[in-house]
């Protein structure tokens, strides 16, 4: 496919730490976090001006869904304003709270695992064509994502337990992950989920959903995480020769590979041979590396997704982690937990540890760990802030556009409406509901039409940037259009 479509979908973990005694059970702090949300939407399950979904999950996680990006970098910006926006509501919360009566300190961590055993997701979405051969997808693409932890992993304290000492892992997710493709999402938790919802033409297109990623704090490990897998899938989809990797127990192996930071764990291949994670790895590269020699680079980062690539495989493969302690989450983190044991004289296994590896993805701009380390120059970053408030407010290029201009569109109107990642409707006009199969196309001219006979769209007036900041719970949730003074009593507002 030339083009691709993506979406991340961010699962946090929320906490109240009052001073003394117990925080606020889950399902009263998802309470208070979201009022916002349904203050502005009249749900706890909406879509927001920029395109996204933010709702409340099962279990009440707070879950944030990117809208369709088909530019990696648009799609890592997205996923850094989910960042911003749970920040705003945390901040929210606490002074909500403590009007209420309740002191102390609401956090929200972006990482997938907590000491009760809960994990958290962060699933990848990736449109494919139907024409791919799924028995051939997976062949490649199981033994890629189960070995991808060494290039994209958070890294993980491990507390000690009856079978091993405390140790620093690769993965966060990986001892989460039950099976190597189903239609499960929940119960079994599989690598690759098969449950065929395309969000699109589904005559044409499948949307390839990946659950076995850990939740990334840094934006140069999103990219070599998302450009790689989206290279693979390149590779599969052109048909070429790719090699036989497939291996002969997944879940094995993605808990071995995870708990080896020497990169060479035996896995066994089927058929027999044994491989390592570094030469599984090596081999998908040189083949990425053969195959855009041949086919030409298809967008701008594509040259430093491979050299980043290659040069983690060499950090795992010499232990020379410095290599890219600035660039993968997983070294940066553990720099800093090796620097702290060293200072501090403690061990892995000192508890102060597993709060340090919940204090990286703390979203709290100052207080997490991971922001400090990069104001510190220690973790490289590729955004810039405008990016980031940019994506806060503004869908990127694709159907996002048409679903933020709607929704935009209609409250400014004060006009009912629902809309999903397909579906366009307002309410008052059921018979008009409109489907935009195409995730790519920017503008429709149902939709123009549609809107049109909500008024006169050139009396609405885009809201500046600062209006918007001034008066809001977070950027995120703010209207974009305000209808001109001129034309207020002809819209009826709800
Ligand atoms: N055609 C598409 N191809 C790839 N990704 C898509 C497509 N359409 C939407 N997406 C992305 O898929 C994600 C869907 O997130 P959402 O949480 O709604 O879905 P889900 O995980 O299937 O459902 P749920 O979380 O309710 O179980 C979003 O990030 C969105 O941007
Ligand atoms: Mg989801």
């Amino acid at each position: 496919m030339d083009r691709r479509v993506f979406g991340v979908e961010t699962e946090f973990a929320a906490l109240h730490r009052p001073a003394s005694g117990r925080g606020l059970p889950p399902d009263e702090l998802a309470r208070y976090l979201f009022r916002p949300v349904v203050d502005f939407g009249r749900s706890s399950n909406i879509f927001i001006p920029n395109g996204a979904r933010l709702y409340l999950d099962v279990g009440s996680h707070p879950e944030y869904a990117t809208s369709e990006c088909a530019d990696l970098m648009d799609l890592i910006a997205a996923d850094r304003a989910g960042e911003v926006i749970m920040h705003d509501l945390a901040v929210w919360t606490e002074k909500r709270i403590a009007e209420d009566g309740f002191d102390g300190q609401v956090y929200l961590l972006k990482n997938n695992v907590d000491s009760a055993g809960n994990s958290y997701g962060s699933h990848e979405n990736y449109l494919i064509p139907r024409t791919t051969h799924f028995r051939r997808l997976s062949g490649i693409l199981l033994p890629f994502l189960i070995t991808r932890q060494i290039i994209a992993g958070a890294g993980r304290v491990v507390p000690a337990d009856e079978k091993q000492p405390a140790h620093f892992a690769f993965s966060q997710r990986a001892d989460h992950m039950w099976e190597g493709i189903s239609s499960a999402t929940t119960r079994s938790r599989p690598i690759i989920n098969t449950r065929d919802e395309p969000h699109a033409d589904a005559a044409s297109h499948r949307r390839l959903h990946v659950i076995v990623g850990d939740s990334n704090m840094s934006s140069t490990t999103s990219l070599l995480r998302y450009g790689s897998t989206d290279l693979v899938l390149r590779m599969i989809e052109a048909g070429v020769p790719i090699g036989d990797f497939e291996l002969e127990n997944p879940i094995g192996a993605i808990r071995h590979i995870s708990h080896d930071l020497t990169g060479t764990a035996a896995v066994r291949i089927r058929g027999g041979e044994e491989s390592t994670a570094v030469e599984i790895q090596q081999g998908l590269l040189d083949r990425a590396k053969r195959f855009v020699a041949e086919h030409g680079a298809h967008h701008e980062h594509v040259e430093r997704i491979l050299q980043l690539w290659e040069r983690t495989l060499e950090a795992v493969r010499t232990g020379d982690h410095s290599l890219i302690d600035t660039e993968i989450d997983w070294a940066i983190k553990k720099r800093l937990i090796e620097e702290i044991a060293d200072q501090r004289g403690i061990g892995l296994d000192h508890p102060r540890m597993e709060q340090i590896d919940m204090a990286y993805h703390d979203v709290h701009p100052e207080r997490g760990l991971f922001y400090l380390l990069r104001r510190r120059g220690r973790a490289q970053e590729i955004l810039t802030e405008d990016q980031v408030t940019e994506a806060m407010i503004t869908p990127p290029q694709t159907r996002a556009a048409i679903r933020g201009e709607f929704l935009s569109t209609a409250r400014a109107f004060g006009a009912e409406y629902t809309v999903d990642w397909v579906h366009h409707k307002l309410t008052d006009r059921p018979l008009e509901a409109l489907m935009l199969k195409d995730p790519f196309a920017t503008t429709d001219e149902r939709v123009e039409s549609l809107l049109e006979k909500l008024g006169d769209r050139n009396q609405l007036r885009e809201r500046s940037l600062q209006q918007r900041q001034a008066d809001s719970v977070s950027l995120a949730l703010t209207d974009r259009f305000e209808a001109d003074e001129s034309t207020q009593d002809l819209v009826q507002f709800p």
